[in-house]
């Protein structure tokens, strides 16, 4: 679904992502993993085409179509692509009401029919949400504005769904529940999961793989049963 290949990204003269690779193969989820400031987030952003890369490459690949480099996409072109994307601290528009928020994500797949309308299948994950859509969204509970900041994304059905940092600030019971909608998105909507995450316990629970980032540099990745203690010890406790 998509490949990245020496990504290199500089804020000014530092060198933040050191010769990055990272494959996500379609329909499985993956764990980006690392302590806080190793550049998980600006590894997203430059997948989103927020940040420019100073070099590497980035291939997106759909069933049999012809592989694209999305490098050559603009931002807007990249959500019409299938990348949807929660970011971290979820960003809903708070003084617009949930409705709202959904019918301008829409706008980001402007052009193509198929996303005039907000998706049934939003509303069939999260029914709360349809009771609640004249609501204005900053006045939602935690749990709902997660929701909604997830609906967004989903109202472009995308194919590959990135989630950074999806459950900052929940409680057991609600990263729980979040567990089960990212299980459900991989494994009954067959969306290709990335997950930026702190938490190790959510990771090993929802995600096949894992990649992990110290100072920018890739230090391991594999199937999360090489995520032994080992590893963690080394490269993820202070
Ligand atoms: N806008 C910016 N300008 C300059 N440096 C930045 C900027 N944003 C991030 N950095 C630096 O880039 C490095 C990687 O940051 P990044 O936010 O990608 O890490 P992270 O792994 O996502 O951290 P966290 O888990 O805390 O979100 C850090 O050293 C950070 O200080």
């Amino acid at each position: 679904m998509l490949s990245l290949r020496s990504i290199n990204q500089f804020y000014g003269q530092n060198h933040i992502l050191w010769d990055v690779d990272l494959d996500l193969p379609p329909g499985t989820c993956t764990g980006i993993i690392g302590r806080p400031g190793m550049g998980k987030t600006t590894l997203v952003n430059c997948i989103m085409g927020h940040l420019p890369i100073n070099s590497g490459s980035m291939i997106w690949q759909e069933g049999d179509l012809p592989p694209q480099d999305l490098l050559l996409q603009p931002v807007e072109r990249r959500a019409a692509l299938g990348i949807g994307y929660v970011p971290q601290g979820r960003q809903i528009f708070s003084q617009l009401s949930v409705e709202e928020n959904l019918q301008i994500a829409l706008l980001a797949g402007a052009g193509q029919e198929r996303h005039r309308a907000i998706p049934q299948m939003v509303y069939d994950l999260f029914p709360a949400l349809y009771s609640l859509r004249q609501q204005r969204s900053g006045e939602l509970p935690l749990d709902q504005q997660q929701h909604l900041a997830l609906a967004r994304a989903l109202v472009l059905e995308p194919k590959l769904l990135i989630l950074d940092d999806p459950t900052e600030g929940m409680s057991p019971w609600l990263e729980e529940e979040m567990g089960n909608l990212i299980h459900r998105l991989n494994h009954d909507f067959g969306m290709t999961i990335l997950l930026l995450e702190q938490r190790l316990s959510f990771i090993r629970r929802v995600a096949d793989y894992f990649l992990l980032l110290h100072r920018g540099r890739n230090v391991a990745h594999g199937k999360m049963a090489l995520l032994d203690e080992g590893v963690v010890n080394t490269w993820l406790t202070a």
